[in-house]
């Protein structure tokens, strides 16, 4: 299945969400895995990747999990293509929008016709940032949905499948770059949770609403007091929306 067809599709809200693994070892990550076994897309980022190396991709696999690697390459076109050869059976992952044409157009090269090479996102802002931070911090002189939309062109543009944004943009994505671009959200928030380090959040059920294609969402499941009764909250709150 294409996944950018979601939408179409009746897929069931557990199949719409991933999970981060923002943990440091292998075997926090898989007590996650099996503390939560209707979790089917789990998200691996620096933190698991530099802590416990590719091995955590192998036992996912061997679990029967889909993968996000999100690693938000960011470099020159060769290191980033290097880094995209050297990428095997995941679903899911990143570079950074902000990297440039080339180097967008380097990684989706790097894939040629693979016929299983991942689906690349290209983080358009960080949904840790806020228009404050993108006009006094980085100088960017255009404002935030404005500069995220022009990031997510750049890079459907250069052959990239879709972007990382945050839901609070997702809606203006979706109708400037298309139904068949894939749109996944973080900074996506259960009314009344802790946003933490986030700055650009919706509830899950405005995210699906606007048009994401995937949420994801970590620390309001995981640090909850009860995360399988918060995950099974957040389904329960996205089949509603669909
Ligand atoms: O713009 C971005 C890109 C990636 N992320 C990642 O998503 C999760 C969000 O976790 P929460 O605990 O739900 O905040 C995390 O792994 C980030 O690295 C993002 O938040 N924003």
């Amino acid at each position: 299945m294409h996944m950018a067809n979601l939408r179409q599709l009746a897929v069931p809200a557990a199949d719409r969400l991933i999970v981060p693994l923002d943990v440091p070892t292998l075997d926090a990550a898989m007590g996650w895995v099996e503390r939560l076994p209707d979790v089917t897309f789990w998200k691996v980022g620096l933190e698991l990747f530099v802590g416990a190396g590719p091995r955590v991709l192998t036992e996912l696999r061997q679990r029967q999990k889909q993968i996000f690697l999100d690693l938000k390459l960011h470099d020159i076109p060769n290191t980033v293509a290097g880094a995209c050869r050297a990428v095997d059976a995941v679903e899911l992952m990143t570079v950074h929008a902000a990297g440039g044409m080339q180097m967008l157009q380097a990684a989706v090269a790097a894939f040629g016709d693979r016929g299983d090479r991942p689906r690349l996102l290209a983080v358009s802002v960080l949904t840790s940032l806020d228009a404050r931070a993108l006009a006094f911090e980085l100088r960017v002189p255009l404002e935030l949905p404005d500069y995220a939309l022009q990031m997510a062109l750049l890079a459907r543009d250069a052959g990239i499948d879709g972007a990382v944004c945050s839901p609070r943009e997702v809606a203006q994505l979706r109708e400037v770059c298309g139904k068949d671009f894939l749109l996944v959200c973080p900074g996506v928030r259960p009314r009344g949770s802790n946003i933490g380090d986030q700055r650009r959040v919706m509830t899950p059920a405005e995210a699906i609403r606007a048009g994401a294609d995937y949420l994801v969402i970590g620390r309001p499941i995981v640090a909850a007091p009860d995360p399988v009764a918060a995950w099974q909250q957040v389904c329960a709150e996205v089949d509603a929306a669909l």
